[in-house]
């Protein structure tokens, strides 16, 4: 493929997920990573992102900016990445489009097209209608055609990328009696809740323990898109990274094995990122660190219970963001990142 590298900048990038792009954009084939960005009154401005991480000594160079002025950042690249708070990437990513850079967002400012949704769930009035209905939800494995004409992509939330990978195969192929609501119940490291410190999630506090129950904006996130009803609950779990996501289904009467197989194969064929386990079921050691989803399932009678792993700050965030823009400008989805 003839492209050229692409300018990039990371706004966020001391935080977990904007620290796991400027890793895997600086070693991206297509990619010119330019600028990595902080608050303006960060105490990190300055800084070398390796004082942070110091497993990225030798693999980022960059210096940690303070973005003073977003219109002199959005004239010098073709591409950013919003590793930012909701309420920052609502409130900036108009000033990139403006410009014509195309935006990657990590949050949740522009998921569902839904004002609405964005008062209960979000406890924000949302400024941009139009931009909530031009935003493409970049699913990766589900999103390549939209993704092509795209400007603003919303990349899904991480909870809702290992629920929607396991469920939407089979709600595609008809395969499920939706009137029995799946359940997920998703488990997920502590890095979910990003780098800030607060009370619950320093190590003495954390022990397994649901939250948000029927309350957490990830499962209207999640019905909106598969188009149908869940019961969702997260829980936070004792480690640092990933989510392993358990859901339970009915199956329609006369759903085999081998139906869940077909439907799982078709819709994963050629993806390299979604990994299929036809014997065994994922476990998050087999994820953490890497860009994939592992699915695996069990059926006995009329239900399924069907198991996905992923990463939450990769798969869940940063390398499904870098998914879409490799689906944007025509590279292989997996182009930077395998
Ligand atoms: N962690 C996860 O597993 C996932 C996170 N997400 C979403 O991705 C986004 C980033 O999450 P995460 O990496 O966890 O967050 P972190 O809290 O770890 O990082 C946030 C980053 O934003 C910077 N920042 C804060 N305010 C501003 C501002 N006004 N302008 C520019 N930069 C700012 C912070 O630096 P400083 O404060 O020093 O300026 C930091 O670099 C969030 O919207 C989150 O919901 C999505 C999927 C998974
Ligand atoms: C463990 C933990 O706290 N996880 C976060 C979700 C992760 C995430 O950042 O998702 P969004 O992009 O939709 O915010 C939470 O439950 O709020």
């Amino acid at each position: 493929m003839n492209l050229k590298k692409l300018k990039t900048a990371i706004i966020g990038a001391s935080g977990y997920s904007g620290a796991q792009l400027a890793r895997i954009l600086s070693h991206h084939p297509h990619s010119e990573l330019t600028g990595l960005y902080v608050s303006k009154n960060s105490l990190d401005a300055g800084k070398k992102l390796h004082e942070l991480y110091p497993q990225l000594r030798n693999v980022v160079s960059l210096e940690l900016q303070p973005i003073l002025d977003i219109n002199q950042v959005a004239e010098n690249v073709d591409a950013v990445f919003l590793a930012t708070a909701h309420e920052v990437s609502h409130d900036i990513a108009k000033c990139f489009l403006d410009k014509n850079v195309t935006v990657f967002d990590l949050s949740g400012a522009f998921r569902v097209p839904d004002p609405a949704f964005y008062q209960s769930y979000y406890g924000f009035e949302h400024q941009y209608p139009d931009l909530l209905n031009s935003a493409v939800y970049g699913l990766a494995e589900f999103a390549a055609d939209a993704l092509k004409q795209a400007s603003l992509i919303a990349v899904p939330g991480c909870y809702p990328t290992a629920a929607q990978l396991a469920l939407k195969p089979l709600i595609d192929a008809s395969l499920l009696d939706l009137s029995v609501w799946p359940v997920i119940n998703a488990t997920s490291g502590v890095s979910g809740a990003g780098r800030k410190a607060t009370l619950t999630n320093s190590f003495c506090e954390v022990s397994l323990q649901p939250y948000g129950l029927f309350k957490h904006r990830h499962q209207p996130e999640i019905s909106y898109h598969l188009g149908t009803d869940v019961i969702f609950t997260p829980h936070l779990g004792n480690f640092d990274r990933g989510i392993l996501a358990t859901i339970t289904c009915k199956l329609k009467p006369g759903v085999s094995r081998d139906k869940i197989v077909m439907a799982y194969q078709n819709a994963y064929q050629g993806q390299e990122i979604v990994r299929l386990y036809e014997e065994g079921i994922p476990a998050l050691k087999s994820v953490v660190g890497l860009p994939y989803c592992d699915i695996g399932f069990a059926v006995e009678g009329e239900h399924a219970i069907l198991v996905s792993a992923e990463d939450n700050l990769l798969k869940g965030a940063a390398s499904q963001a870098v998914q879409c823009f490799n689906l944007r400008y025509g590279l292989a989805s997996s182009t930077g990142l395998v």
